[in-house]
């Protein structure tokens, strides 16, 4: 079985706590995020071949160079081609206050990049994203550092949250309590599973009340314990008009806390719907590709 088949069945695992529950009904604001024709590009340099992770582009660049240019640099060591991953390739939707939007692909497809780029850090290429609202919408991921015990990343992640000393100081016990990480809060970050890193990332960004939570795969790593007490605190930022924004491979996980999904594929938006039209369309999508046996290979819609 290839990586890629291996995360396909995850996609499709079904979790028997999660079957029968579905994302309650939405109470709907006004829009709260606007995405307009996004284009993100990474520039690796020393990459070699036309496809990335997921079929994303990749573009060799082949910059002209000055003659004064080219004279400094010639006696810098030689590091290979410029290339460009075309990540995502003209997405556009619009999110209103109390969605919670589930966001579904293949390994690679640009779901991770997408969500960066929401929380403002990734830069555009071309295109843009308007966001109304507090900038507690910065994910607390670029805040952590791993060097750092879980203490002190959950004082720096709560005042990138825009929480003062205090309040960070005063839920400071709930966060570890949430998180279930116990004794090792004292210890490095870089210590933890990645279960208690994510857990712990979602228990920081949560308690800060934000316009917009981004969760990217945190609940996946959890256990049925975890799921419930984080379905209750999705539910809690919608109530009090939030938006929350849930990467998963689980599906379960999406069709549980989600009441829209966007299908991304190769950078590109194939599908955004309601979450069981689309989540049907995906599952169907992914067991398309099982015979094959050789990973995402046909996109969506190409026969
Ligand atoms: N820092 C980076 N530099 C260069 N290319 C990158 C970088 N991060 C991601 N990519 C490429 O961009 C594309 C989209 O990656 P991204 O992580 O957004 O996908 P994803 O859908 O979140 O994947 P996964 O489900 O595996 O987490 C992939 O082809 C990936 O290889």
């Amino acid at each position: 079985m290839t990586e890629a088949e291996a995360h396909m069945d995850f996609d499709l695992e079904l979790e028997p706590e999660d079957l029968d529950e579905e994302a309650p009904e939405a109470k709907l604001g006004d829009p709260c995020l606007v995405v307009d024709d996004l284009h993100i590009v990474y520039r690796v340099i020393g990459a070699r071949g036309k496809k990335a992770a997921g079929g994303a582009h990749i573009t060799e660049v082949n910059e002209k160079q000055s003659f004064v240019r080219r004279l400094i640099s010639s006696g810098r060591q030689h590091v290979g081609a410029v290339s460009e991953v075309h990540a995502v390739r003209g997405i556009s939707f619009t999110v209103r206050h109390g969605e919670s939007v589930g966001i579904v692909g293949v390994n690679g497809s640009g779901k991770s990049t997408l969500l960066r780029a929401i929380a403002g850090l990734m830069p555009a290429k071309s295109g843009s994203v308007h966001v109304s609202g507090e900038p507690s919408l910065l994910g607390v991921n670029a805040a952590l550092m791993p060097q750092l015990s879980g203490e002190r990343n959950i004082m720096i992640g709560g005042l990138a949250l825009g929480l003062t000393p205090k309040q960070v100081e005063e839920r400071f016990d709930d966060v570890v309590e949430f998180a279930g990480i116990g004794d090792f809060v004292y210890m490095p970050m870089r210590t933890y599973s990645s279960g208690m890193g994510a857990r712990l990332r979602f228990a920081i960004s949560s308690s800060a009340q934000p316009d917009i939570l981004m969760i990217d795969e945190a609940l996946a790593t959890g256990d049925a314990a975890f799921k419930a007490k984080s379905k209750a605190r999705i539910e809690q930022v919608r109530e009090n008009a939030g938006t929350v924004f849930l990467v998963s491979h689980s599906i379960s996980t999406i069709e549980a806390m989600c009441n829209r999904v966007l299908w991304i594929h190769q950078g590109q938006l194939v599908m955004d719907g309601p979450t069981h039209v689309v989540t049907e369309e995906y599952k169907e999508f992914v067991r398309a590709q099982r015979p094959a046996g050789k990973g995402p290979g046909k996109g969506p819609g190409k026969g």
